[in-house]
């Protein structure tokens, strides 16, 4: 990981918000009183610290290529960007999104990699990568996704159970055979000395929008604006501890009980500030013919949820993940930007009625 070894500890005097520390060998154990706390996270915040996951040295290898493909010049970069139609894949320039309904622009640049593509390697499903890519897909990258995709698999399978729905379906929705949002993403946010504010994402408030989220962050940045406040708060990174969220498929799934909550990034806080962020995401979404409505019919718990909310709209739609994906996509980006309207189209479930 570029500059782990002297980056400055996170502040000791800046607010943070704790999340519950839920162990995944114990998870897999089959721990009740661990797959407890995995569900009060689940249905409280949709956030939470994941340990013993056993994925940080590839998690390492994914920030190296991530520090090697952000390197290349720009121009180079800008052959693989993901384009203004709505795809996710490929590389994402700084200033390529929007962060709210003004049209301010974000400062970060991406690289997503394709569940679909690395598992298919050598073949390509979607696209092609920058050289920097496609020379760590066998060694580095397939072995991520594939170590990520499964920690999400094994939280879906528990949620699954824990929301009373039959075995196997939410696993249906996210089948491996079947192509799908599902990506690997690395996150390079540069350093800006002298110039932090906190008022200035840089990346804009969102709900995911995927199924589960698995995330590596080194410095601070990440925040959330817990449901019933209006504040924005701090997640602390902590060493070892891989950060998990649930996205607005698994929201709607779930009828609302499960949750997918607000959050954004902004200049690490104190001394980080002066350090480029680094950070990377696995997302794990329902395939791309998965219609994204609540599965009420599978479930009486959900049946209930649904009865019980304020607005059902969003658990009987009708839209498909790939489309619901693209919408949200094409509509952040910079370049489609055509005042407030287009912004609000580009939300998820960011004002369902009980979120702040
Ligand atoms: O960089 C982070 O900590 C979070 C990134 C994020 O929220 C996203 O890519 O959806
Ligand atoms: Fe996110």
């Amino acid at each position: 990981m570029p500059g782990l070894t002297t980056l400055p500890p996170f502040p000791d005097d800046v607010p943070t918000h704790p999340l519950l520390v839920v162990d995944y060998s114990l998870l897999l154990a089959g721990n009740e009183e661990e797959i407890d706390k995995l569900w009060k996270a689940a249905t409280t915040l949709g956030f939470w610290y994941m340990k013993n996951h056993g994925a940080d040295d590839d998690a390492s290898e994914m920030f190296d290529m991530g520090a090697e493909t952000m390197a290349l010049p720009f121009e180079e970069k800008m052959k693989f960007e993901q384009g203004d139609d709505g795809m996710s894949f490929g590389y994402k320039a700084p200033g390529a999104n929007a962060t709210d309904e003004t049209g301010a622009r974000d400062n970060v640049e991406f690289i997503n990699i394709a569940q679909d593509d690395a598992l298919a390697w050598p073949k390509s499903v979607h696209r092609a990568y920058p050289s920097t890519v496609n020379a760590r897909m066998p060694s580095t990258i397939t072995p991520f996704i594939r170590k990520s995709a499964e920690v999400n698999r094994v939280i879906t399978e528990i949620l699954n159970t824990k929301l009373g729905l039959p075995a196997g379906t939410l696993g249906e929705k996210h089948r491996l055979d079947e192509t799908s949002g599902s990506e690997a993403r690395c996150i390079k946010n540069p350093p800006r000395p002298g110039g932090i504010s906190e008022e200035k994402a840089a990346l804009g408030a969102h709900t995911d929008f995927g199924s589960v989220t698995f995330l590596h962050n080194r410095l601070g940045g990440l925040q959330v604006m817990v449901p019933g406040t209006d504040k924005w708060q701090y997640i602390k990174p902590i060493p070892g501890h891989a950060v998990c969220n649930l996205g607005d498929a698994m929201y709607i799934f779930s009828g609302g009980i499960l949750k997918s909550n607000l959050h954004r990034v902004v200049p690490p806080p104190g001394a980080q500030g002066y350090f480029a962020r680094w950070s990377l995401a696995f997302f794990t979404r329902p395939g791309d013919s998965v219609v994204l409505r609540a599965l009420t019919d599978q479930s009486p718990v959900i049946a209930e949820a649904v009865a019980n909310a304020s607005d059902k709209s969003m658990f009987e739609g009708s839209s498909t993940s790939k489309e619901w994906f693209a919408r949200r996509i094409k509509n952040q980006r910079s370049k489609n930007q055509k005042g407030a309207e287009t912004w609000r189209a580009s939300r998820g479930t960011e004002h369902r009625p009980e979120a702040a």
